[in-house]
């Protein structure tokens, strides 16, 4: 009796919150998020969509170019503001992004919403104007043997190499987002100074990036290092132009994300469903899902403008096409698997 009470309360649980999840996630609309925790919270986020790059990257099979096109317009449909849409690296160290451009040529591009592709060099610049990328970023790391895995260079190298797309970009018109990876800790250095990190950001933002993204790329860090890398970053690259991107590893992100809002970043990275792990960092999770930010965001009064049932949608359609289980919670306690 006691198991049938629970199962009944269980499907009336699921079913409410199938119904409800919307309601739920938006109850704190008009207070003022900063009143439930003590500090001030952007009014307005900007969400950064990596699911179809960083999310797909590490996939084993092929994704077929058709499925990662259909995502990509699901996404765009659900009111995100920039969907990164795969990147010009070597389909040597990425078999999985070598159909760059056809993915770039059969996107349907919505007004107002930004479409950045990966270039780690002026190669991968060139080639994705070419294809029509219309904003692109370059990938830098603070750990030194990351860099030598990623992109086969040192981090000065690496910089150097950075230039050169910059000054291209430049006399192009398009704009340039900088990552740097490992900031919370690196799969072959361990632990990473939060110097090393500002060194590497302020130089980025120097070159001329509009926005430097910061990437737990191994999903290690706490609210605590956060806070102290935030706290030293931001002696060098105002608030204003930082990002974060936090993979989920240890179950973090979301209490990450919230400190750097507390400290007043106003865009993140995530990635729907919560796919992926970057190829040259083992054992990294995918990104926090962006369907667990949308709703914890709305939840504190803060505006995205993604629709989440939209959303939602997009999730499902890639765990399907993966077969593969969503990471999302919020997708999970839904049902919309
Ligand atoms: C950077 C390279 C190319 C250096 O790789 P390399 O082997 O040192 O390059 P190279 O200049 O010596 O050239 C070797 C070959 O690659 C070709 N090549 C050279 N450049 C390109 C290009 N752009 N596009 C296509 N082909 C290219 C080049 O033409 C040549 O071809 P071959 O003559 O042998 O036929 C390589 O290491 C690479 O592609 N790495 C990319 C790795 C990657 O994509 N990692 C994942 C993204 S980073 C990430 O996920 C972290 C992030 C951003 O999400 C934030 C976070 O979570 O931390």
């Amino acid at each position: 009796m006691a198991a049938i009470g629970r199962l009944i309360n269980r499907n009336t649980l699921n079913l409410a919150m199938g119904q409800q999840y919307v309601a739920f996630s938006s109850a704190a609309k008009g207070r003022t998020a900063g009143v439930r925790t003590g500090r001030a919270l952007p009014q307005k986020v900007k969400i950064v969509e990596v699911g179809p790059r960083d999310g797909l990257q590490n996939e084993k099979t092929i994704v077929p170019t058709e499925t990662k096109i259909h995502l990509i317009d699901l996404l765009s449909e659900s009111g995100l503001p920039v969907i990164e849409a795969t990147s010009f690296v070597s389909p040597k160290w990425v078999p999985q992004m070598a159909d760059q451009v056809e993915v770039m040529k059969g996107i349907c591009r919505k007004p107002g919403v930004s479409y950045p592709v990966l270039t780690p060099n002026l190669k991968g610049f060139q080639a994705a104007v070419k294809a029509g990328a219309s904003e692109v970023a370059i990938f830098g790391a603070a750990s030194e043997l990351f860099s030598k895995k990623n992109i086969n260079c040192s981090v000065d190298e690496s910089l150097q190499r950075f230039d050169e797309v910059m000054k291209a970009a430049k006399e192009a018109g398009v704009p340039v987002r900088g990552y740097v990876s490992c900031v919370l800790g690196c799969p072959y250095e361990g632990k990473v100074a939060p110097e090393k990190v500002a060194h590497v950001a302020k130089r980025l933002y120097s070159m001329g990036c509009y926005e430097i993204s910061l990437g737990d790329t191994i999903g290690v860090g706490t609210p605590g290092s956060m806070t102290e890398m935030l706290e030293v970053v931001s002696r060098e690259v105002p608030v204003s132009a930082l990002a974060v991107h936090c993979h989920d590893t240890y179950g973090q992100a979301l209490a990450n994300i919230l400190v750097a809002l507390q400290m007043g970043i106003s865009v993140v990275d995530s990635s729907v469903a919560g796919l992926g792990g970057c190829p040259y960092a083992q054992g990294a999770s995918g990104n926090v899902a962006t369907e667990d930010v949308v709703y914890m965001l709305h939840g504190l009064g803060i505006q995205t403008g993604v629709d989440l049932s939209k959303l939602m949608n997009a999730g499902s359609f890639i765990c399907r096409s993966l077969n593969r289980k969503t990471s999302s919670k919020v997708a999970q306690a839904t049902c919309k698997l």
